[in-house]
C-alpha cells in the first residue's frame, strides 16, 4: 500500500501545536507585565510567544533536522544580561511543554525530543528559536510557524491561535492551527469558550478537519470532524475583519459589505488572529468572508505565518483564498507575500468571484467619496 503523503509531518505538526497551547493556554492567568516586550515595529511579543517557537522548533529540529523553518520570532530580546530573566522564564516554559507527558490519542513518541526525561538548555532553546530565520523561496522544505498569532488578542484575553504550515517548493502542503480561545461547535462569534477550544488540521489532497481541544480522555476514540464549506450560490454573506483597527480598514470593509448586500442582523466578525480562516473553514453557511487589508495605497506586506496555514486549511474545506484582486498568494518568494495585495478567503466559484467584484466596486466608490486626506464620507 502507498505510503500516505506527509503523515509523520502532520502527527508532529499536531504533536508541537497542541504542546504549545498547552503552554500559552495555560500562562495566560499567571503573565506578568514585564513579561510583555514591544518590538522595534511596536507589536508586541510575549514570554508566551518565545517559548512557544523554543518548543516547536525544537521538536521539527529534532525530528525533520534537513528542513528550514521561518518563524516570526528571534532571540534577540533574550540574550545577554538585560534578557536573563526572560531567558530563564522562557527556559523554564519551553521545557514544560516539551516534558509534559505523552498525550493519549497523538501517537507521540520519545524520539521526538518530548516527554519527562527531556531537558534543554537555555543555549540549546534560544537555537532553537534562531532556527526560524530561514528566508524560505521557491525550493526546498520550510516549516511557517507563528507561535502566537494575534498576540494582541492573546494579551486581551480573546481569539489567537498557534499556527503551523509546511510549505513545499512554494506551495503549503500542510497546516496546523490551535485556537484554544475558538469555540468547537459554533464559529459565529468571537466569544471565548474557556476549556472548549479547536485545533485544525489540513495536508493537501486528504481534506481539512477540526479537533477538540483540549483533548478529552476519550481522544484516541474520537474521530476528527471533517470540513466542507456549503455550496451556496446566493449566500448571506458577512465579512471576518481584524479586531484590531490598525490591521485592518473598516470603513473599506463597510463599503465592501454593502456592495454584497450585507443585512444589519449580518454585521461584520471581528476576530483575531487565524482563528478567522478556521471560521471560514468551518461555517455553516457559505457566506463568511475573511478580508484583510484590500485598500491600495496602505502600504503593510503581509507575512506569510500569518496566512500559511489558514490558506491550506480554507482550500482542503471546499474554500477559496486570493489576493484581494483574485490573483493567488505566492508563498515561494520568502518570508513575506510581496507580490500580494490583500486578501480574501471564503467559499469557492460564485461567491469568490462576488466578493472579488464587490472589492472592485468598493474601490471605485472609495475613490469617488475621497475627502480631503483620505477620510470617507460613509
Ligand atoms: N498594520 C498592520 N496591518 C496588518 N497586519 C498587521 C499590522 N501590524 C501587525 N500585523 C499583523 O497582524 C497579525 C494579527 O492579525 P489579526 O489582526 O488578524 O489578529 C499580527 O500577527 P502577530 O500577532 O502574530 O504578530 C501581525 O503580523
Ligand atoms: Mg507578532
Ligand atoms: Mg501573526
Ligand atoms: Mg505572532
Amino acid at each position: 500500500m502507498a505510503a500516505i503523503p506527509y503523515l509523520l509531518e502532520k502527527k508532529v505538526a499536531i504533536s508541537a501545536v497542541t504542546r504549545a497551547c498547552y503552554l500559552t493556554s495555560s500562562l495566560f492567568a499567571s503573565l506578568q507585565k514585564s513579561e510583555t516586550i514591544t518590538k522595534s515595529d511596536t507589536s508586541p511579543v510575549t514570554i508566551a510567544d518565545f517559548s512557544a517557537q523554543a518548543a516547536v522548533n525544537s521538536i521539527l529540529a529534532r525530528v525533520f533536522p534537513h528542513d528550514s523553518i521561518i518563524g516570526e520570532e528571534d532571540s534577540k530580546d533574550l540574550q545577554g544580561d538585560e534578557g536573563k530573566v526572560l531567558r530563564e522564564r522562557v527556559t523554564e516554559l519551553a521545557n514544560e511543554a516539551l516534558q509534559r507527558p505523552i498525550i493519549p490519542g497523538l501517537e507521540e513518541t520519545p524520539e521526538w525530543g518530548i516527554g519527562e526525561s527531556v531537558k534543554r538548555s537555555s543555549d540549546e532553546l534560544l537555537d532553537a528559536i534562531d532556527r526560524g530565520t530561514a528566508q524560505g523561496g521557491s525550493q526546498g522544505r520550510t516549516w511557517c510557524l507563528d507561535p502566537i498569532d494575534g498576540t494582541k488578542g492573546f494579551l486581551r484575553g480573546n481569539q489567537y491561535a498557534v499556527c503551523l504550515a509546511l510549505v513545499v517548493d512554494g506551495t503549503v502542503q500542510l497546516g496546523v492551527i490551535g485556537c484554544p480561545n475558538l469555540s468547537y461547535t459554533d464559529v459565529s462569534s468571537a466569544d471565548i469558550t474557556p476549556g472548549q477550544g479547536s485545533i485544525y488540521v489540513a495536508v493537501r489532497g486528504q481534506g481539512a478537519e477540526k479537533v477538540r481541544y483540549p483533548f478529552p480522555p476519550a481522544a484516541a476514540s474520537a474521530p476528527p470532524v471533517k470540513l466542507s464549506i456549503p455550496a451556496n450560490p446566493n449566500p448571506p454573506f458577512r465579512l471576518l475583519e481584524s479586531f484590531e483597527k490598525a490591521h485592518s480598514n473598516i470603513s473599506f470593509g463597510t463599503l465592501v459589505s454593502r456592495s454584497l448586500g450585507v443585512t444589519e442582523d449580518n454585521q461584520s466578525l471581528r476576530m483575531d488572529s487565524q482563528a478567522k480562516y478556521c471560521a471560514v473553514a468551518a461555517q455553516n453557511t457559505g457566506g463568511y468572508v475573511y478580508l484583510r487589508n484590500p485598500v491600495p495605497g496602505k502600504n503593510y506586506i503581509e507575512k506569510i505565518w500569518d496566512h500559511a496555514a489558514g490558506s491550506v486549511i480554507v482550500e482542503e474545506a471546499g474554500g477559496a483564498i486570493s489576493d484581494s484582486y483574485g490573483n493567488p498568494l505566492n508563498f515561494g518568494l520568502g518570508r513575506t507575500l510581496g507580490e500580494n495585495k490583500g486578501i480574501v478567503a471564503s467559499a469557492k466559484g460564485e461567491a469568490h468571484a462576488k466578493v472579488i467584484r464587490a472589492i472592485a466596486e468598493a474601490r471605485e466608490v472609495e475613490e469617488k467619496m475621497k475627502v480631503g486626506d483620505g477620510d470617507l464620507r460613509l
